[in-house]
């Protein structure tokens, strides 16, 4: 599992261990890892230039400290100080002690073999500030590298408020932070790198499962297991005029693990061509026989007012989307807020817009996608669900504050019917009794590598493709490692 914690949190956890370490042990552990990172993206260290953007804060301590190692290995390492009168005084001296110096030339950021951006960390708030906003947009010669966090990306959230420093890989130290995980801030930071400095953290509010958590997450049947032991899905979606959406749905939701797709709705007759495994009729959830969990809403037109109703009535969990949220937008957060069986919303950004506008929160689409981590958790608690939030970066929130990232996604999943086989397929994992957190982290996972097989080195694909690589992507995460 990937972690991250906030500024706050690592701030306490720093706070605790400085109390007992020598001072600056952290600072050192910090810029020691940060320079080998920096000397592994060099041809060679010796006689490279490096730059450092040094901000007032300890983020500019580290940098210039790291810095100064390299200076120590030969590189001709020069600081850029933005305040001068409140540079890191230990980190400046300990450049120039160590040969490097400072530059008040700004072409030296375009000069530069390895510029490190140690302007501001997790002190940083906003954008940046006019003296280093120029950077952001100078060109650049070598590459950049985000001490801690990028630079104008705000760390907690993944918000870029205006400027900031794009970087080709970011060291971040302790903990990834939410920002270096959550577009649009994650498209800021590059390669991750992490350093350990002995912090002892709590438990994380943000993680990112890697291919093993998504793995352990997979049902497998048992040598007792049947068709009904393993979970019947039930898929409500689809009708007369979008029949497609109810055959996507489906092709997700048989390969999420569930023994048997149980599919009601007006495209029955479609949905049993494309799939005869499937079990139909047309009679809505309350009369469509047992299920351990409903999905409802894709291509539902006109009939996804009822199949909310009817499936909100089970007692089983719902997965709600598409035409189901625009009717949940309208009922407001008094139909799913108290359930006792748990419900999960599988918005995209307009979908989470028009949920918000029930809570009363004035945000379009473009600042659900600016804000999204603000926006999922904003949903989860004011719905009494749990939301995974569609898009470039797909966050999952738990109404109790907790979210997982997906970082699987590629852009050539933003296809239509796309999100109409992850609803099936996280219906399906809910029915086989995941969480609603561990459903649709899962699901969202196994879903960008179907996408990214799918699109092989690059090209359209279409959601019936997705749905085709599911099979080879859930045995790929299955493998032994090696194995793919
Ligand atoms: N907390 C920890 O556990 C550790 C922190 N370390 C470093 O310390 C950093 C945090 O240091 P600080 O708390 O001194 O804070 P920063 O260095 O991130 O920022 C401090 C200063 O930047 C200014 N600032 C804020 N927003 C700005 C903006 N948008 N544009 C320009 N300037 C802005 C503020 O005036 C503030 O004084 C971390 O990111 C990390 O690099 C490491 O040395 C190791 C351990
Ligand atoms: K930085």
């Amino acid at each position: 599992m990937r972690h991250a914690h906030t500024a706050e949190q690592v701030r306490a956890a720093e706070a605790a261990l400085i109390a007992r370490l020598p001072e600056g042990t952290l600072m050192g552990r910090a810029a020691a890892g940060l320079a080998a990172v920096c000397a592994g993206l060099l041809p060679r260290v010796y006689g490279s230039r490096v730059l450092v953007l040094a901000g007032s804060g300890d983020n500019g301590g580290d940098a210039l400290l790291a810095a100064a190692r390299l200076a120590r290995r030969g590189a001709r390492a020069e600081a850029l100080l933005l305040d001068p009168a409140r540079a890191h005084a230990a980190g400046l001296a300990a450049l120039l002690a160590a040969g490097g110096r400072t530059t008040a030339d700004p072409d030296a950021f375009t000069r530069a073999d390895l510029v490190l951006d140690g302007i501001v960390g997790l002190g940083g708030r906003g954008p940046l500030r006019p003296a280093a906003a120029p950077f952001a947009t100078l060109p650049r010669r070598g590459p950049v590298v985000a001490v801690d966090v990028p630079s104008g990306v705000d760390p907690d959230t993944g918000e870029v408020a205006g400027p900031a420093l794009r970087a080709d890989a970011t060291v971040c130290f302790g903990t990834h932070k939410p920002g270096l995980l959550i577009d649009p801030g994650a498209r800021y930071a590059g390669t991750l790198h992490l350093v350990g400095i002995g912090l002892d953290l709590p438990p994380a509010p943000v993680e990112a499962l890697q291919r093993a958590d998504a793995a352990a997450l997979l049902p497998v049947p048992g040598a007792e297991s049947d068709k009904y032991r393993r979970g019947v899905v039930g898929v409500a979606a689809g009708s007369a005029r979008y029949p497609g959406a109810a055959v996507l749905a489906v092709a997700g939701a048989l390969y999420g693990g569930a023994g048997a797709v149980r599919y009601t709705g007006h495209a029955a007759a479609e949905v049993v061509r494309r799939h005869p495994e499937a079990l139909v009729t047309e009679d809505g959830p309350a009369r469509a026989g047992r299920v351990q969990a409903w999905v409802v809403g894709p291509g539902g037109g006109a009939d996804a007012e009822r199949a909310l109703r009817e499936a909100l009535d089970t007692g089983v969990p719902v997965l709600a989307d598409a035409d189901a949220l625009t009717e949940l937008a309208r009922l407001g957060p008094a139909a799913t807020a108290g359930r006792p069986a748990p419900v999960l919303l599988t918005p995209h950004a307009g979908e989470a817009a028009r949920l918000l506008a029930g809570l009363g929160e004035d945000a379009d689409a473009e600042q659900v996608a600016a804000r999204r981590l603000w926006a999922a958790r904003r949903l989860a608690a004011g719905y009494g669900a749990t939301v995974l939030l569609k898009g470039s970066t797909t966050v999952v929130a738990d109404p109790d504050g907790r979210a997982r990232v997906n970082t699987t996604g590629t852009g050539w999943l933003g296809t239509a019917g796309s999100g109409d086989v992850l609803a099936g397929l996280a219906g399906s994992l809910l029915a086989t009794g995941r969480t609603p957190l561990d459903a649709g982290s899962a699901a969202a996972h196994l879903h960008g590598l179907a996408g990214r097989e799918a699109a092989g080195r690059g090209g359209p694909i279409t959601a019936l493709d997705v749905a085709a690589g599911l099979h080879g992507a859930w045995a790929g995460l299955r493998a032994p490692d090696g194995d793919r």
